[in-house]
């Protein structure tokens, strides 16, 4: 039975889903004080919620069996995505469900702040008919610029060129070719973007980059008597600034759906009485219609189901990627890079300082590996696979696909990515990773019949299954060796199943490779490493199922 906590309104469409789940238990509990919160997550396998649950590291901390969150919304800066992701807790939301809904509330928004819509229902309804007092300006004609072309940036520009708008945006992370098919200009520069404007609105999502990043000089770039609306995150403009701007004159209004604070407090700055009639302010409503609510609601709760039952699902915002969703052949290669993270972590003696992994071949050629995690962790799933069998050998198996590129990033390990044309093999994975004063290498392919092969370790030719339990010693290339490999194995009565060695010509330098049937006692491995042909020695153990 999986325990679902909800802890906001969601709509009746996703509590349903749960409700029916024979394997679900449902509590739906909202308001909950922070100290509520805490000790209501204890036993939680899910929580769901909207924007208004704060889901930090105490929190996390708290909820020990949780494993999905579901945010039946878009926005996820309510809750801590590298926490999350420490823990192994996938966060998913529901990105497409509510973009309408927010796209018609900045048209709303818009409409009403250079028609002073608020300001003339509340003259009116106060007894007055002061028709002369509401002289606004219209749409048709103006600049608009767009910061943030994503889903709802592309809808509101899409209404707004059909108002007449002269629609441009602002937006470093898309294509090119998609506002050239909304008929919107792109443009590269925020300052100069922001001084061509009459109306500026802003979608992007609230992150370490975004926060802030309307301040006082991009506001005082703006056109005098230009409009500001922001019907996305409180945090990305500086509040405080605008409000300075609109009691001078220089901006004409401002129109907020979200706020730095929520519920603003009443000594915010736009809620200042002399500014009231150059600003409209809705209390979060955006995504507030039945249809967005229903839509985010299901999107949520199908996803979360999927989640817990193991089945695939969508939208998950700090995957790296869906293991389900590669190829078995991609399957392998990504088993395989993890196995190399394992060897290499055994192999290499001091703390890593720096990694780089190389993907040869037309099988990571294509796009469909996209990684959709939180920057700065846009790695392929090979490097992020590599970097998980890198740490599990010392952190432990709770090291996951989530956590493996924070932990490399807590380690100031510098990781790069490179990638290049095959030549004897189809498709190979190249790793280097040094500590700084020495390194090791190693390059592994998967042959035709899916057969994995670490090809190459430390600059040696190799053919070496990395499988189950594995002896690996590199000792000077000397008659005598090998036979003293077999005697010691054998007096310890550890059989050999399989025996690969590579020598570097020239070197007077061996490497041995051995597949063996049991571990290696410690005082024969302590032995063999103190026999002056040996350079080095270690055993390597590849659990079962990787
Ligand atoms: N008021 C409300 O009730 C609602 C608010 N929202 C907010 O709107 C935001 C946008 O939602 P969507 O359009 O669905 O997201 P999206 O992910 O489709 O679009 C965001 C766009 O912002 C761009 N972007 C990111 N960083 C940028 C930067 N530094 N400068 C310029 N552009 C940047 C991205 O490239 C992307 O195209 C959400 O993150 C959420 O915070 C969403 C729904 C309802
Ligand atoms: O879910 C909410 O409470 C508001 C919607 C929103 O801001 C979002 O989806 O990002």
């Amino acid at each position: 039975m999986f325990k679902v906590l909800v802890t906001e309104n969601i709509h009746e469409a996703g509590v349903a889903l749960f409700s029916a789940a024979p394997d679900v238990k449902l509590e739906q509990k909202v308001g909950l004080s922070r100290a509520e919160l805490l000790e209501a997550v204890a036993d939680v396998d899910a929580l769901v919620t909207r924007s208004g649950t704060p889901l930090d590291g105490e929190i996390l901390d708290h909820a020990r069996s949780l494993r999905v969150v579901g945010r039946a919304g878009v926005g996820v800066d309510n809750i801590d995505l590298a926490e999350a992701s420490r823990r192994g807790v996938v966060v998913i939301n529901a990105p497409t469900g509510n973009t309408l809904a927010a796209t018609e509330q900045t048209l709303a928004l818009m409409l009403a702040l250079v028609r002073r819509l608020p300001q003339a229902h509340a003259s009116l309804t106060a007894g007055q008919w002061r028709r002369k007092d509401f002289m606004g300006r219209q749409l048709h004609g103006k600049k608009l610029l767009v910061v943030g072309l994503g889903r709802i940036g592309s809808q509101v520009s899409i209404r707004a060129r059909a108002f007449g708008m002269d629609v441009s945006a602002y937006d470093p992370y898309i294509a090119p070719a998609r506002a050239e098919k909304l008929g919107v200009a792109l443009l590269d520069d925020l300052q100069g973007a922001l001084s061509l404007a009459d109306v500026v609105t802003i979608h992007v999502p609230l992150t370490d980059e975004t926060r802030g990043m309307i301040g006082l000089r991009e506001l005082k770039s703006m056109k005098a008597g230009a409009y500001f609306i922001n019907c996305a995150r409180g945090g990305l403009v500086d509040e405080e600034a605008l409000a300075a701007l609109l009691r001078e004159g220089r901006l004409a209004g401002a129109a907020f759906d979200a706020f730095s604070v929520e519920p603003p407090t009443a000594d915010h700055p736009l809620l200042a009485p002399d500014l009231r009639d150059r600003v409209v302010l809705t209390p979060h409503i955006g995504a507030n219609t039945q249809e967005a609510q229903s839509a985010v609601a299901e999107i949520a709760a199908t996803n979360v189901l999927a989640a817990l039952r193991g089945e695939p699902y969508e939208h998950a915002v700090n995957l790296p990627f869906m293991e389900s969703l590669l190829t078995g052949r991609k399957r392998r290669y990504l088993s395989l890079a993890r196995k190399l993270g394992i060897l290499a972590a055994n192999l290499l003696s001091g703390a890593p300082r720096q990694v780089t992994v190389t993907l040869r071949g037309s099988l990571f050629s294509d796009e469909d590996e996209r990684v959709r995690f939180e920057l700065p962790y846009r790695y392929s799933p090979y490097t992020v696979s590599f970097l998980k069998g890198f740490f599990e050998v010392h952190q432990g198996p709770e090291v996951n696909y989530m956590s493996a590129p924070l932990l490399a990033e807590d380690r100031g390990l510098s990781v790069d990515e490179a990638k290049g044309e095959a030549t004897t093999y189809n498709n190979l994975i190249e790793v280097r990773v040094s500590d700084g004063d020495g390194d090791v290498s190693m390059s592994a392919t998967v042959t035709e019949e899916g057969k994995q092969r670490v090809v190459g370790l430390n600059g040696y030719w190799i053919d070496l299954v990395p499988e189950g339990r594995l002896f690996l010693f590199s000792n000077h290339d000397r008659p005598g060796v090998i036979g003293k490999v077999g005697t010691m194995l054998g007096e310890a009565r550890v059989n050999i199943a399989n025996f690969a060695l590579g020598r570097r010509n020239g070197s007077g330098l061996a490497l041995g490779a051995l597949q063996i049937d049991h571990d290696v006692p410690v005082d024969v491995l302590e032995r063999f490493r103190a026999d002056p042909d040996v350079l080095w020695a270690e055993t390597v153990v590849f659990a079962e199922g990787i």
